[in-house]
């Protein structure tokens, strides 16, 4: 059935996309009792709410801003004649965090999990020519079980309260764009590729997937639409000769192009834009084509003023020019994937990604600094269903990402408590379970952050590369102590580099919350001479390692997290502002990066 299919959905002589964006109906739900009263036909008295967006920021009252529970969209969707014989969905880019999907009342299916697609089938419910009735149920509450994993309190008065382990606000609902899509009964619901790759020669080893007895037809076109290299049968090489490779900051895209025959009469076809690259970790290095790569980067977020944790196409052009202009190369997708256009865009631009997925929030220090307990996330009863998620998740990150080029590496965490020995048989099943999902084999690794050092986790066996979150300057050793912070840092890495590990570490995290245009010589915290500094205190301490292959300071722009006494209007670690103007150190990265080489 379709809904296995996480291909990212085409209009072509086969298939129909249609973008179901624009105004919903919008309705709280706090009582759960939407079913009960036939929401699934329609609201009374709705609100109307753009898709897609995350609710919260466009209300003026505070409960509904702060809303947790179930809500619902509602929308008419006429449904054509000529999709008939089709099969017909519904493509959710994201529902935050769990959704159920109703068509004519009907119920459909459910989905838990709001950073990834999933589809629902609704070829058996819908009226062709008619208007049908989707409805969509959503519940955005934080549990420790699921992910991004929180609390969801319950006040006095009865309103619930969302209480995240994470530092990035509870952004919800339909965050991405919403499809109906129609496609052949006999399809191919997804194909995969591997490299390799010569400046002489490269190879495309293909995969096509599909239920149908039908041949397969797969063709590569350069980027001129010349076809370059032909292929018969689901699996198969491409041989390129002479061929323009992917580069770091140089991208080359060729398109595959898959066809489905049956008696010789093509029934479905899907094509897609790929890159001529391979992707390695050698020793201390990273290598891309079989050469060197050191990232200059970010960590970022989805997030931006009016639609909050919507992926607005406006903010992802804005932020790649920004880092063209910083001369980044790569970021990281913290803490969870990205909606697809991201990828695709990062393709173009010849970008690197660490892709992520949500697991996030899986220290009870940080719930503590929250208000959790203090103790290892992963002695927890809520384990084994938390994994159950986890592993669902990232299957479907790597699944849905797996044929862009721009992908380099799958982070399948963000600052886990691994210094616990109970955090070793998670890991062990996570990273067992992992292994063989990407084709590529691409690497795999996740964050380590302060309490979880070269002499305190339980868990530094399973990253094919290390990315370390490192604060001092300002969560600990900060403002006139920083001489102390870098002693600090230094010793650390004189235990990596003293080690028999041989692997690549790249700082994925590390900064100084910023108020832009505070001013103050000499320099105080909060100043923005004062994030230059941390900014040049790390710099010294990487120019002194060479199995140091990447800086990704934390974060490219400032961005919303709850209110608290700790945040000033969300995180201002930001080396640009939200709304994506530099702050001074911009200007302090810059130079650096475009003094060194442009990619390696
Ligand atoms: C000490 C952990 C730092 C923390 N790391 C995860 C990010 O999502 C947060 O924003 C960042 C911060 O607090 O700035």
């Amino acid at each position: 059935i379709m809904e296995k299919s996480l291909l990212y959905p085409v209009t072509n002589a086969y298939r129909e996309d249609q973008k179901l964006d624009g105004l919903w109906d919008f309705k709280f739900d706090p009582a759960s009792e939407g079913e009960k009263n036939g929401w699934t036909e329609g609201l009374a008295d709705p609100i109307e709410m753009p898709v897609p967006a995350s609710f919260n920021d466009f209300f003026t009252d505070k409960d509904a801003r702060e809303y947790t529970g179930d809500f619902w969209y509602v929308k008419k969707v006429f449904i054509p004649k000529y999709f008939e014989g089709k099969q017909i969905g519904l493509r959710f880019g994201a529902a935050t965090h769990r959704a159920t999907v109703y068509v004519n009342g009907q119920k459909i299916r459910s989905h838990e999990g709001g950073f990834l697609p999933f589809t629902a089938d609704i070829t058996g419910a819908t009226k062709l020519g008619e208007e049908n009735v989707v409805a969509v149920k959503i519940n955005n509450e934080l549990h420790r079980d699921a992910l991004p994993a929180g609390d969801t309190m319950t006040l006095k008065n009865g309103k619930k309260m969302a209480k995240p382990f994470f530092d990035f606000y509870n952004y919800s609902g339909l965050n991405r764009s919403v499809h109906l899509i129609a496609i052949p009964k006999d399809n191919v619901y997804d194909y995969s590729t591997t490299y390799e790759v010569s400046d002489e020669q490269a190879t495309v080893h293909y995969t096509v997937q599909t239920d149908a007895q039908a041949d397969v037809k797969v063709s590569l076109a350069d980027e001129a639409g010349n076809v370059v290299a032909t292929a018969t049968g689901s699996t198969g090489d491409l041989v390129v000769k002479n061929p323009t490779l992917w580069q770091v900051r140089d991208a080359y895209l060729y398109t595959i192009k898959i066809q489905l025959l049956e008696n010789g009469t093509v029934v479905d076809a899907y094509s897609d834009e790929i890159g001529l690259r391979t992707i390695e970790i050698q020793g201390h290095q990273i290598l891309v084509n079989h050469k060197p790569v050191y990232l200059k980067g970010f960590g970022r977020h989805e997030d931006s003023i009016y639609a909050g944790r919507a992926f607005d196409l406006n903010v992802e052009r804005r932020d790649l020019n920004l880092m063209k202009w910083i001369g980044a190369n790569s970021y990281r997708s913290s803490h969870y994937p990205y909606d697809e256009q991201a990828y695709k865009f990062a393709d173009r631009e010849g970008i690197l990604i660490t892709d992520e997925v949500p697991a996030v929030g899986f220290k009870m220090a940080a719930a503590s600094f929250l208000g959790g307990l203090d103790q290892s996330f992963f002695d927890g009863d809520w384990i084994d269903e938390l994994y159950k998620k986890h592993i669902d998740q990232v299957k479907d990150m790597i699944k849905r990402d797996k044929n862009h080029p721009s992908v380099l590496a799958w982070s399948l965490c963000n600052e886990p408590d691994t210094s616990s020995e109970s955090a070793v048989p998670y890991f062990t099943k996570l990273f067992n379970d992992s292994a063989d999902l990407d084709p590529e084999k691409r690497p795999r690794t996740f964050t380590l952050n302060e309490d979880d050092t070269f002499e305190t986790s339980k868990c530094l066996k399973f990253p094919d590369f290390y990315l370390l979150n490192r604060y001092p300057g300002w969560y600990h050793k900060w403002g006139y102590e920083i001489s102390d912070g870098e002693a600090g840092l230094r010793a650390e890495l004189d235990e990596w580099k003293n080690s028999d590990i041989d692997k690549p570490i790249v700082f994925s995290e590390y900064g100084a919350d910023t108020e832009p245009g505070l001013h103050k010589l000499p320099s105080i915290m909060w100043s923005e001479e004062y994030q230059i500094e941390l900014l040049e205190m790390f710099n010294r301490v990487f120019d002194s390692y060479d199995f140091i292959r990447g800086e990704q300071p934390w974060n490219l722009a400032d961005f919303q997290t709850v209110e608290g006494n700790m945040r000033v209007n969300g995180n201002k670690k930001g080396i640009f502002t939200r709304d994506r103007q530099p702050k001074a150190a911009a200007f302090y990265l810059r130079k650096r990066w475009n003094s060194l080489p442009l990619s390696y």
